[in-house]
């Protein structure tokens, strides 16, 4: 689908036509994407406006491209999908021409666009018309076929972003803007697909989980196992377990290395808002109620942003607040004496969670599924990924817990094993752990923990878990694993590893290093991938959890 060919300036005064075909009358505020104002092409400030006698004599910087992003962050995900969109040979060529970095759009230009496709980060990407060169430009909150009125405001490789102004002709099929619960969709960084029927929320993540493989795992396709539909959340709003609403201190407090900053930051018209990022702004939007967090959190939220209100000048400096829910108690039976949830703010208080027949209490400043709905679901998915295909004789016995938090994995799924071990990076996380092995009735010597790096774990286990009959989960952070601890796990070669990951393209990555290195080994060293499945943590949301099952054949 190509883009519509109209494009109209903001600006009717009859000044000559700047390369994009419109002009401003006002000078484009130099904000290039990620380069700094001293870096920004010369060719691109050319096309401001009215030129500075000044600066026309001055000698042009050389332009130095930024380096090039993380592999797998969100910034790298979005370049790939442009690449996509203007093709490999059109990157290239533009990279050897170095006009990748030379925009042909400024600052404020107006355009009516048709989008192409929907990015894995949940935003709309569409061509530039002709006769411009290819070059893309990436539309927050529109949907594939719509055709759109936009404003151009940044600029990065081969891509401009843009607001959207106008949904001139909204696709039908996929857009309708009465499912929308929010009051702050649209404006929120939080939420891209609440126009959207649930049904094709997960459709859109299959998706992701499928593209991720293609960009990142380096496998052929027929080494990738065929992505299942998405599985989904029970709850599609009112499930967030966790917010973190931030503000800024006023003005005339402000505090920066120790020294007030205060002179320097006096603004009158400084309003304060509590809330969240405000999309493609660095603002925060002021926020009284969020429709998918629990409603115990926003019950909270009032009363939280009140206080601080209140205590708004004694604050230095910006910062963050922390809205869990909680069970005030475990009830002894919960079926017939429903349990009060609760909310908590301080970081130290213990936070308690019921996932299926277990119970956890963590630290309300460490790391927890955010998502409680949907964790009876993940968990006994996981095992019976680990269950499947085994007959009796080859079932595993022993599992690893990599990246193992306060135990989620380790303790949900310890009845189907001899013997668990989970080790974690978080000095509390594992105190929690070993709690909650206890509060669930687990021995140590069945169910134990150890704090340290993931790839630690190996040394304990080496010649006293059969690999053979050992499941790893490995469930890192979004950067995934790192390659000490895919050496060590792959001269371990346990016989099943469910890698579970709240970044669908580093796990891609790991899985394809996983099952390449081990392709050449003989019968019984090589991994295969079983599955591959999204889980929706986050409905609403472009996020998608990624559960990849490997098993050696
Ligand atoms: C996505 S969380 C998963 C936690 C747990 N599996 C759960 O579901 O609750 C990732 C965990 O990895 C831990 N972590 C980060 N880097 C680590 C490392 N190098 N070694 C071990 N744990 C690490 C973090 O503290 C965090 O608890």
């Amino acid at each position: 689908m190509s883009a519509v060919g109209t494009v109209r300036s903001r600006d009717s005064s009859p000044m000559p036509s700047s390369p994009s075909g419109t002009h401003n009358a006002k000078k484009p505020r130099l904000e290039y994407g990620l380069l700094a104002e001293d870096e920004i092409p010369a060719a691109l400030q050319e096309s401001s406006a009215a030129p500075d006698k000044e600066k026309a004599f001055r000698k042009p910087k050389k332009f130095k491209a930024p380096p090039p992003p993380e592999p797998g962050s969100a910034d790298d995900v979005s370049w790939r999908d442009i690449v996509q969109l203007l093709g490999q040979d059109v990157v290239d060529a533009a990279s050897a021409s170095k006009t990748d970095y030379k925009s042909p759009v400024v600052f404020g230009d107006e355009f009516e666009l048709v989008v192409d496709m929907l990015s894995s980060n949940g935003e709309a990407l569409a061509r530039l018309p002709a006769p411009h060169p290819p070059w893309a430009v990436k539309i927050p909150f529109a949907l594939p076929q719509e055709t759109v009125r936009v404003k151009i405001v940044k600029h990065t490789r081969m891509a401009s972003h843009a607001d959207l102004l106008e949904i001139v002709k909204p696709n039908d099929e996929l857009r309708d803007m009465s499912r929308v619960r929010c009051q702050y969709f649209g404006k929120c960084a939080g939420c891209q697909y609440q126009m959207l029927s649930y049904d094709k929320q997960l459709e859109f993540k299959s998706t992701v989980v499928e593209k991720a493989y293609k960009n990142y795992s380096g496998l052929d396709a027929s080494d990738v196992a065929p992505v299942l539909p998405t599985m989904a959340s029970p709850l599609q709003y009112g499930y967030r377990t966790k917010i973190t609403p931030h503000f800024d201190a006023p003005p005339e407090n402000r505090m920066r290395k120790g020294k007030h900053v205060a002179k320097k930051a006096k603004d009158a018209t400084w309003e304060l808002k509590i809330g969240f990022e405000e999309r493609g702004k660095p603002n925060t939007l002021d926020i009284e109620e969020c429709p998918i967090a629990t409603q115990c959190l926003n019950d909270a939220l009032g009363p939280a942003r009140e206080k601080v209100k209140s205590t708004i000048h004694t604050y230095k400096r910006a910062a963050t607040l922390l809205l869990r829910d909680s069970l005030e108690s475990f009830a002894p039976d919960p079926v017939a004496q429903p349990e009060t949830h609760v909310c908590i703010s301080d970081h130290k208080a213990v936070v308690r969670e019921r996932v299926g027949a277990h119970i956890f209490e963590f630290p309300a400043g460490s790391f927890f599924q955010n998502n409680n709905a949907i964790l009876p679901t993940l968990v006994s998915y996981v095992k019976s990924a680990i269950e499947d295909m085994s007959t009796p004789d080859t079932r595993p016995t022993h599992l690893v817990d990599a990246y193992c938090g306060s135990g989620l994995f380790s303790i949900t799924l310890a009845s189907a094993f001899e013997k668990v071990v989970g080790v974690e990076i978080d000095e509390q996380a594992i105190k929690a752990a070993r709690a909650n092995a206890a509060l669930n009735g687990l021995p140590a010597d069945r169910c134990a923990f150890t704090a340290g790096k993931a790839e630690a774990i190996f040394a304990s286990v080496l010649g006293v878990f059969p690999a053979e009959r050992t499941a790893v989960v490995i469930d890192p952070p979004r950067k995934g694993c790192d390659e000490r601890f895919l050496k060590q796990l792959l001269e371990f070669r346990p016989a099943t590893l469910v890698y579970v990951s709240c970044n669908v393209h580093t796990q891609a990555r790991d899985v394809g290093l996983i099952v390449g290195r081990t392709k050449g080994d003989e019968e019984g060293r090589r991994y295969r991938m079983e599955s591959l499945r999204g889980f929706d943590l986050f409905p609403q949301t472009a996020h998608v959890e990624s559960v990849a099952v490997l098993r050696l054949v």
